[in-house]
């Protein structure tokens, strides 16, 4: 059996990091091409100025979805401009396209989240969705991201919301990694757990459960305090790391299922993501005081317990069949479970979590 761990280049992370961003990736090459997501220009186009200050570079806005049309639009942006790095800058969905079109186009990448949403920023992997965002595919890379820099300050001041579902997201990550080590399935990253992916997961959980009401509540104060930066990195390098290289399982396949749903459209990769976590401890028969503690974490942070709070207000058994179809789809991340799961299985978890 062989293991594999892999991790990006480097990762920065503090206070005001954007404003040295240039000393980071000079090495790279000179000219840029920034996919930027929207926000950028609004919130922190200045400061990106000062530390991009000695590159020759392009700003280039991202639509709004990760789709095979938007990627392509943006590799012809580059190839027009000669572009030698990719940088991309924004949520989740900025940072898969900026991968993707770095791929594609056989360049450097640099991501540079504003929010802590999500465990996307470190990984080797774009999450493709239709131009209506629905999920389509995985895209693996060859390789993680050169530079991943996170400034603090700027995920401080980002709504609270996109935290809480970076929580959400990096809730998963130990349960799953757990259950694909009982299967030592093939993890993202190609091999089989290694024990560092394995503690990472886990530590990813600990510091949620020990730190995550206090940098919420900093994030709500829009200030930078050790729990904050512990948090952040959590959601990011912790999780982004125990994700790929520790194995996800059924937590993130469900997650894929309630993609289907329409309602489930306005909430958070992250949000859907706890609720799916619930679900696979569940399908799991964990000890119902570690479902309710992990419960009573998600509605102190505010992660969503109930169908309700996904935004399926309508349940109908039909309906949630349809997700728990879609969450067992071959190729799913659901079969690197210790035992057989099949849709019924599913379908009676996801309504177990909503009633318990
Ligand atoms: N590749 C991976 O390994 C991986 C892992 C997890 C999730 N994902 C993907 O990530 C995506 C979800 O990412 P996301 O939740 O970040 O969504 P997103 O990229 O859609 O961003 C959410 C919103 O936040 C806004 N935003 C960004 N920075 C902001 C700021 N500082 N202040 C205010 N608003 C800001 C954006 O404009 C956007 O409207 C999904 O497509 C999911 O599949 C990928
Ligand atoms: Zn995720």
């Amino acid at each position: 059996m062989i293991k594999v761990l892999t991790s990006p280049g480097k990762y920065v992370q503090g206070k005001n990091v954007i404003m040295e961003m240039g000393e980071y990736i000079k090495d790279l090459g000179d000219k840029a091409l920034i996919i930027a997501d929207p926000i950028v220009e609004e919130l922190f186009l200045d400061d990106l100025k000062a530390g991009l200050e000695e590159l020759n570079y392009q700003i280039e806005f991202f639509n709004g979805e990760c789709s095979k049309i938007e990627i392509e639009r943006l590799k012809k942006k580059a190839a027009a401009e000669d572009a030698e790095i990719i940088i991309g800058m924004g949520g989740g969905k900025t940072l898969d396209t900026s991968k993707a079109v770095a791929h594609y186009s056989d360049l450097p990448v640099v991501i540079v989240p504003t929010i802590a949403a999500t465990d996307a920023p470190c990984s080797a992997l774009s999450v493709i969705y239709t131009e209506e965002g629905v999920f389509e595919e995985y895209l693996f890379l060859p390789k993680n991201p050169d530079v991943v820099m996170i400034d603090t300050e700027i995920v401080a001041n980002a709504p609270v919301r996109f935290l809480v579902s970076g929580m959400g997201d990096a809730l998963a990550t130990y349960f799953e990694a757990a259950a694909s080590a009982l299967t030592r399935a093939t993890a993202m990253s190609g091999g089989a757990p290694t024990m560092t992916a394995q503690n990472l997961a886990e530590l990813c959980y600990n510091t949620l459960l020990e730190y995550g009401v206090s940098a919420k509540k900093a994030a709500e104060a829009g200030v930078v305090t050790e729990a904050l930066e512990k948090i952040v990195e959590a959601n990011t390098l912790l999780s982004g790391l125990g994700f790929e290289s520790g194995g996800l399982a059924a937590a993130h396949a469900i997650h894929n299922g309630f993609t289907v749903l329409e309602e489930t459209h306005s909430k958070t990769h992250g949000e859907k993501v706890a609720y799916s976590t619930l679900v696979q401890m569940v399908l799991e028969d964990r000890d119902p005081a570690e479902i309710e503690m992990v419960m009573d974490f998600c509605k102190e942070v505010g992660l969503p317990t109930t169908l309700a709070d996904l935004g399926i207000t309508d349940v109908s058994d039909e309906k949630i069949l349809k997700v728990a179809e879609a969450s067992c789809a071959e190729g799913e991340t659901i079969h690197n479970m210790p035992f057989a799961v099949d849709a019924e299985m599913v379908k009676d978890a996801i309504l177990a979590v909503d009633v318990l």
